[in-house]
């Protein structure tokens, strides 16, 4: 494998994916990883000394991952000039090695470059992004109950208004568009054609069956009660009520789900205990209420992208903010899997080593759990609760929290490091 700019180490191993989709993973394996703009530097430095000492706890010298850089954003632009904010090689290289971990990237506002973070996971077909949200005793939050809080987000990574099917108003392609919509389709709501931008929201049958499968899947797995296919399918009926009933149907022809007293709910039964699932829906707004007021009736969600993005900080705030929630990228077909913290460059804080690193630090937890290193990402979790039951804390925490030491982000990143003694 040879590229441009990116250095393959000399050590270590390339992971490899069976036709199983199983993953055989080396002892050395090189793992490429994209530092990232703003913070992305400060929490991926702090990142490194826990998953290399966690690592390290696990397996003494027998274990340890060769970290290899990958480009992308301002340092790819740096590296690679000419205005190259995701080069070729980048994707080339996640594919090469299949699984890697990422900071945040700059997306401007309005006009510039489309998402870079969009572009990995449609580049990539990681049509699964997984966010697990749960609550860390000790660390502050605005509710009253934040252990309630135990879901697992799969948001549907490929499709929606994110695919990026929009124009600009008062270009000609927005003026092209709406006319075929009004001439052609005898559309007659929208209220101002001459100064509206037109966006296409994408959802399809086949991208809701993959995701509605591999939530299920995962409630098996991992033994849960419930999948909550969440929409907003009585405004969009043809994109989020066509989710919702494309997933009721993968439940029922794929999983042998059954109406629950006459339905939409419907329940099946778990293939080795018989414990029974429920497949259940709740329309988003609604959803968003309730996952302050009860939010342990929910578990394993299945959503559409822009719910997703929504749900999954809504959900973070519950149990610390979006400085703790984690998050992966996956294609489970093709094995491939990025993960990345699920916040921003929060560029205000950019260089000053104050940001909480947890969110990166715990996407690099999900990530040796999805290697089979579950010692190592053990040895995170207990190195992360001990800290925070010492009341050691970035800025963010320290701000809610009676009692606190605040610490730089490096500082926490060597608390936890020196906690995770088993
Ligand atoms: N996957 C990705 O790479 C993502 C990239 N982005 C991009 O990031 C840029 C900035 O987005 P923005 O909307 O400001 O959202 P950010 O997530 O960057 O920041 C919003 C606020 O969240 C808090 N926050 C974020 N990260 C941390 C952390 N590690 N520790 C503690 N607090 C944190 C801060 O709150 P406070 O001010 O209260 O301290 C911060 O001001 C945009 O270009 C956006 O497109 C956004 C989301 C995901
Ligand atoms: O790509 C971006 O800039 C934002 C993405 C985002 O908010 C997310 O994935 O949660
Ligand atoms: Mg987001």
């Amino acid at each position: 494998m040879a590229y441009q700019h990116i250095r393959v180490p000399e050590k270590g191993e390339p992971i490899k994916v069976r036709e199983d989709g199983h993953l055989d993973v080396p002892d050395v394996p090189v793992i490429p990883f994209i530092e990232g703009d703003g913070i992305g530097p400060d929490i991926t430095r702090a990142a490194m000394i826990i998953w290399n000492a966690a690592v390290k706890e696990a397996y003494g010298e027998d274990r340890a991952v060769s970290w290899m850089e990958i480009y992308a954003g301002e340092k790819a632009v740096g590296v690679y000039g000419d205005q190259t904010w995701l080069p070729q090689e980048t994707i080339e290289a996640i594919r090469d090695w299949h699984v890697a971990i990422k900071g945040p990237l700059t997306t401007p506002v309005g006009g510039g470059i489309r998402s870079l973070n969009v572009a990995l996971r449609q580049k990539l077909d990681l049509y699964v992004c997984l966010r697990p949200v749960r609550h860390f005793p000790g660390v502050p939050s605005p509710v009253k109950r934040p252990e309630l809080t135990d879901m697992v987000i799969f948001r549907e990574n490929a499709e929606d208004i994110y695919a990026g099917v929009e124009w600009e108003a008062k270009t000609p392609e927005a003026e092209k568009v709406i006319r075929f919509l009004q001439e052609e389709m005898g559309v007659t709501q929208i209220r101002f054609p001459e100064s509206s931008g037109i966006g296409i929201k994408p959802v399809s049958e086949d991208g809701t069956r993959r995701l509605v499968r591999a939530a299920i899947e995962y409630a098996i797995e991992r033994h849960r009660s419930s999948v909550t296919l969440v929409h907003k399918g009585n405004i969009m009926k043809f994109t989020e009520g066509a989710f919702r009933d494309w997933g009721y149907r993968t439940a029922a022809e794929e999983f042998g789900a059954k109406p629950l007293d006459g339905g939409p709910w419907h329940v099946m039964t778990h293939p080795e205990t018989g414990e029974e699932i429920v497949i259940k829906d709740v329309i988003a707004d609604a959803f968003l209420q309730q996952i302050l007021t009860r939010p342990d009736a929910y578990e394993v969600i299945a959503t559409m992208n822009l719910n997703g993005d929504y749900i999954s900080d809504a959900l973070a705030a519950c149990v610390g903010g979006i400085g703790i929630a984690p998050g992966a990228n996956i294609n489970y077909e093709t094995g491939h899997a990025l993960f990345e913290a699920t916040h921003g460059t929060a560029p205000k804080y950019a260089g000053q080593d104050k940001v909480n690193p947890s969110s990166l630090v715990l996407s690099g937890e999900m990530m040796f759990r999805h290697l089979g290193w579950e010692e190592a990402a053990d040895a995170i979790s207990r190195g992360m609760e001990r800290t925070f039951a010492n009341r050691t804390v970035t800025y963010d925490f320290a701000r809610a929290m009676e009692g606190a030491t605040k610490v730089k982000c490096s500082q926490f990143a060597q608390a936890v490091a020196d906690h995770m003694r088993a």
